[in-house]
């Protein structure tokens, strides 16, 4: 692998505050994590590789780290974000037939805290001995704004009864515990738009969230699969949801009703056990496992679409660790897989007739200092290079899970990229 990896070239300077940080991003192709306006944004690719299948988050690592011991960097910022930024976007599945990637921008622009910087990355090779002049990108021009409604994917309504009442069987015959069964939605975005805007009003509508653009997937994420900031380890587990109520008397009865709700309570215990044992299972030695702890209740994280039973976990990362490995021992949470999460994720190979794609899998950054911002790539779509636009929403089944109930929920859960898509 060594020999066919370029030796880069990486220069850090802080900058005055650039504003807008979506506008330096590529109009067709944008790629992004930020939240309430912070966060990083890259501009064109020096180096792009493909994963596939059972070991695509390993392999990625595995080649990561050897890029980052090639490359000569020199970071004058020295925060999260500054420094080599590769962005990534795993499938959910080890048998998606779609690439799993991992890729190096050529100039990334970030904010975190206050400070601002920008990033230019080279192949070594190509800039000779001459020093790089570090400058911001161009900022595109504002290009086509597009409003397209998603309609029916290949999940119909009927088909997505039939596999929840597949589900429910299987629950009951003790075969797993819960399962997450998703639909699909689709639509045609104009090949030529300008996708800044569908990430503008995503942020906008979604502050909360996190906007995440990698590679043709985005979507606005409120579920942090982990963060790795210095070495405090955050993730933010969401399993429970109700969709918001019309009225506020409604939307006061939805709330009680979520935080009363056995199945949404099972629901969630479910997906941050299953978080902690991941994490914990990491730790053969050290701080990790003695120093995670989880909010000792969920709390309810109100979005504009949804009300989420919510946990935040933290620790600290485990030394020899690196985001990457806390990726691979995370994916799939059961808040997207299920319990037991083998069987559950061969029940939706299954059980749902489409490829999830990159939908539901980790997306986010990992930087050359071991920081990194990684959700699941929820409340999104895939979107071609052509405009085809895939959209996905999803729902935990577990034995009292009633199949209106749960389609009902996919409405709401589609909504942030069917709103923004319709502009
Ligand atoms: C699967 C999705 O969301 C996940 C499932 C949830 C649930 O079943 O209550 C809640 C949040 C997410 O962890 C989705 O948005 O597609």
């Amino acid at each position: 692998m060594t020999a066919k990896l370029p030796h880069l070239r990486v220069r850090t300077r802080r900058i005055d505050d650039p504003g807008e940080l979506l506008r330096f991003t590529d109009p067709l192709s944008p790629t992004v994590m930020l939240r309430r306006g912070d966060g990083v944004v890259g501009r064109g690719c020096v180096w792009r590789a493909s994963f596939s299948g059972p070991s695509r988050i390993a392999d990625a690592r595995a080649v990561w780290r050897e890029l980052v011991a090639a490359a000569e960097i020199t970071d004058d910022a020295q925060v999260p974000g500054s420094g080599l930024v590769a962005f990534g976007a795993f499938t959910f599945s080890a048998a998606s037939g779609a690439a799993s990637v991992l890729s190096v921008p050529e100039f990334v622009v970030g904010r975190r805290g206050g400070v601002a910087f920008v990033t230019q990355i080279c192949l070594l090779d190509e800039v000779g001995r001459a020093d790089l002049d570090v400058h911001l990108p161009e900022v595109a021009a504002v290009g086509a704004d597009a409003s397209i409604e998603l309609g029916e994917g290949v999940m119909t309504r009927e088909r997505h009864r039939t596999a929840v009442d597949e589900s429910l069987a299987r629950i009951a015959a003790g075969e797993f515990e819960k399962v997450v069964i998703a639909r699909d939605a689709v639509g045609q975005l104009p090949a030529r738009t300008d996708r800044r805007h569908l990430v503008r009003r995503l942020a906008a509508i979604y502050p909360e969230t996190w906007t995440y653009a990698v590679d043709g997937l985005v979507g606005a994420s409120p579920e942090m699969l982990v963060r790795v900031l210095g070495r405090e380890v955050a993730a933010r587990v969401l399993a429970g949801t109700l969709p918001r109520g019309a009225t506020d008397a409604a939307d006061a009865a939805a709330r009680a009703a979520l935080a009363a709700s056995p199945k949404n309570q099972v629901e969630h215990r479910y997906a941050v056990e299953s978080a902690l044992r991941s994490l914990g299972a990491l730790d053969s030695h050290d701080d990790l496992q003695s120093g995670l702890t989880a909010s000792p209740e969920p709390f309810l994280l109100a979005l504009p679409n949804v009300w989420h039973l919510a946990s935040d976990i933290r620790g600290t990362l485990p030394s020899g660790a690196s985001i990457l490995d806390l990726v691979e021992a995370l994916h799939p949470t059961a808040a997207v897989g299920g319990t037991p999460r083998g069987i559950a994720i061969a029940a939706i190979d299954e059980l749902e007739p489409f490829d999830r794609r990159r939908y539901a899998g980790p997306a986010g950054w990992v930087s050359s200092a071991g920081d990194g911002e990684w959700v699941i790539a929820l409340r999104g779509a895939e979107i071609d290079a052509d405009g085809a636009v895939t959209a996905f929403a999803g729902g935990g089944i577990v034995a009292s899970s009633d199949a209106d109930d749960e389609w009902a929920e996919t409405g709401p859960k589609l909504a942030p990229i069917a709103d923004a898509l319709r502009g």
